[in-house]
């Protein structure tokens, strides 16, 4: 059942409206993982909360404890919960997805202020942190509402949300809150559900839309050397004393090659090689090297086959150096030796790893080639935060509504993906619920979520806005 003519016309005319809700969005710095800007999450939330209120969303604020970031005791932002219809002869559609962001400065190489919305009119893209990852697909489900609303036509199925503010530092606190709303069954926020649809990831190319039935865990370490008392001066201490940061730049060294192979013993090996039927799956996809060259900016792809990019992204675990918190980094020649230094990495698991069975070697891993320096420094090892990887069936109705939505958009059938990137409550929505989880992003591969300039084509939040009514018109007509 295709979505009503005047539903797509009503976003074609609003088109101006709904930037204008983006922008907002945009302007409240919700960056989870800062404690100077955990007010403006909070902001963020009561701004989301009052536009589904505002469009007859019944809500619910759920506070979520308080937890510790940088050493400071902290209230977490609360859970959006909210529902709107109640037809038991409709379906039940859950909508996840977050309002908080990554960090983003001006001085990091943006070329406009990272938090007010910058319409490029020439190429149609509009720059902002959260664009597009994930205030503008959170905002087209508002949108979606805001249509109906004023068209006074009802909605096709029942909706229930839930929008965190804590994905992009952890999720914290959102699992058991699920878990235990799930325990409550119809009495609780979940009753009902269906299924469940997120759009917080992107396309696999600028072309080719695509609905997305995979993503990766991740387990995220920060590893601390200390030694001296208080920071140093390498001319008076310099080749007297062990140094911290010698020690941890020798240690991060061991944990990964320059062609990505993880050198943590037994960790890729927990994955089974590819067959030859699998290898050809991702040889189908849409997809070149001179995407992914396109997207990182340089000609730098670790492989020269397509198929073996995109499994690297899509179907292998990664580790990356993210960085070093107590290390001289400003500009000048400061010759100094940090007393502490601390580097943070990360690994992106998939099946069967997770962060229960692959921290254990990691940690035995950095002990023992620490210990192989000789070095009287000391380490300690910190888990700051993991989630599991998540596979889903995509033979299910769900994933057929979404095509055919897409279909209807775009025209063109959507590429079927696993995707490299995180959200850790998309499993524990799978197992809580047992229903089917889709992914079905708005955004495009170059849009540089996490980025310096991420943005949000504007034709893709449009249409991306049609396609989430459309879905839900698709979903409601059934196989
Ligand atoms: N759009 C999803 C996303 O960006 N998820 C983050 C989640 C995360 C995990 N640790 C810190 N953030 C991701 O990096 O994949
Ligand atoms: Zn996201
Ligand atoms: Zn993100």
């Amino acid at each position: 059942m295709p979505a009503p003519a005047q539903f797509l016309k009503f976003v074609d005319a609003h088109e101006e409206d709904f930037i204008q809700r983006l922008a907002k969005a945009v302007e409240i710095p919700s960056v989870s993982g800062d404690p100077a800007h955990r007010e403006d999450v909070f902001r963020m939330a009561s701004f989301l909360e009052s536009q589904l209120k505002s469009y007859g969303v019944e809500t619910k604020s759920v506070p979520l404890g308080t937890h510790k970031l940088e050493g400071k005791e902290l209230q977490l932002p609360p859970a959006i919960l909210g529902r709107i219809g109640n037809d038991k002869g409709k379906k039940t559609v859950l909508i996840y997805g977050h309002f908080d962001v990554q960090p983003a400065e001006l001085s990091d190489g943006w070329s406009h202020p990272p938090f007010k919305l910058t319409r490029d009119d020439a190429t149609g893209r509009l720059y902002g942190r959260g664009s597009s990852d994930d205030k503008g697909p959170v905002l087209g489900w508002v949108n979606v509402l805001h249509a109906h609303k004023a068209l006074n036509i009802p909605l096709p199925v029942n909706l229930r949300f839930c929008f965190e503010g804590m994905e992009e530092t952890g999720s914290e606190g959102l699992d058991e809150l699920i878990i235990s709303e799930a325990q409550k069954g119809e009495q609780g926020w979940f009753g009902g559900v269906d299924c469940v649809c997120i759009s917080d990831n992107y396309w696999l190319n600028t072309r080719t839309p695509c609905l997305t039935y995979g993503l990766r865990g991740i387990t995220y370490f920060k590893v601390m050397i200390s030694g001296p008392a208080k920071d140093l001066h390498s001319g008076v201490f310099g080749r007297m004393v062990h140094e911290p940061m010698t020690d941890l730049v020798l240690l991060m060294s061991k944990l990964v090659d320059v062609n990505g192979n993880i050198l943590i013993p037994g960790v890729d090996e927990m994955v089974q090689s590819p067959t030859e039927e699998e290898r050809a799956l991702y040889d189908s996809l849409d997809y070149s090297i001179q995407d992914v060259e396109e997207s990182a900016g340089g000609k730098i792809a670790l492989a020269t086959d397509k198929a073996s990019v995109l499994m690297g992204r899509m179907r292998s675990p990664s580790l990356s150096l993210h960085g070093i918190e107590g290390a001289f980094y400003g500009a000048g020649g400061k010759t100094v030796i940090p007393a502490k230094v601390s580097g943070k990495f990360s690994i992106r698991l998939v099946p069967p790893q997770t962060p229960d069975n692959v921290n254990p070697l990691v940690v035995k891993y950095l002990n023992a080639e620490f210990k192989k320096l000789n070095s009287k420094n000391t380490l300690t090892i910190e888990e700051l935060h993991g989630g599991k990887p998540w596979v889903e069936d995509h033979n299910h109705w769900n994933y057929e509504a979404a095509k055919r939505a897409t279909l209807e958009i775009y025209k063109q059938t959507p590429d079927l993906t696993r995707e490299g990137g995180s959200i850790p409550v998309t499993l524990t929505f799978a197992e809580a619920l047992r229903v089917n989880v889709l992914l079905l992003p708005m955004g495009r591969g170059d849009d540089g979520a996490h980025s310096t300039n991420e943005k949000l084509d504007k034709s893709n939040y449009i249409e991306g806005t049609k396609l989430l009514g459309t879905y839900l018109y698709e979903v409601a007509a059934g196989q």
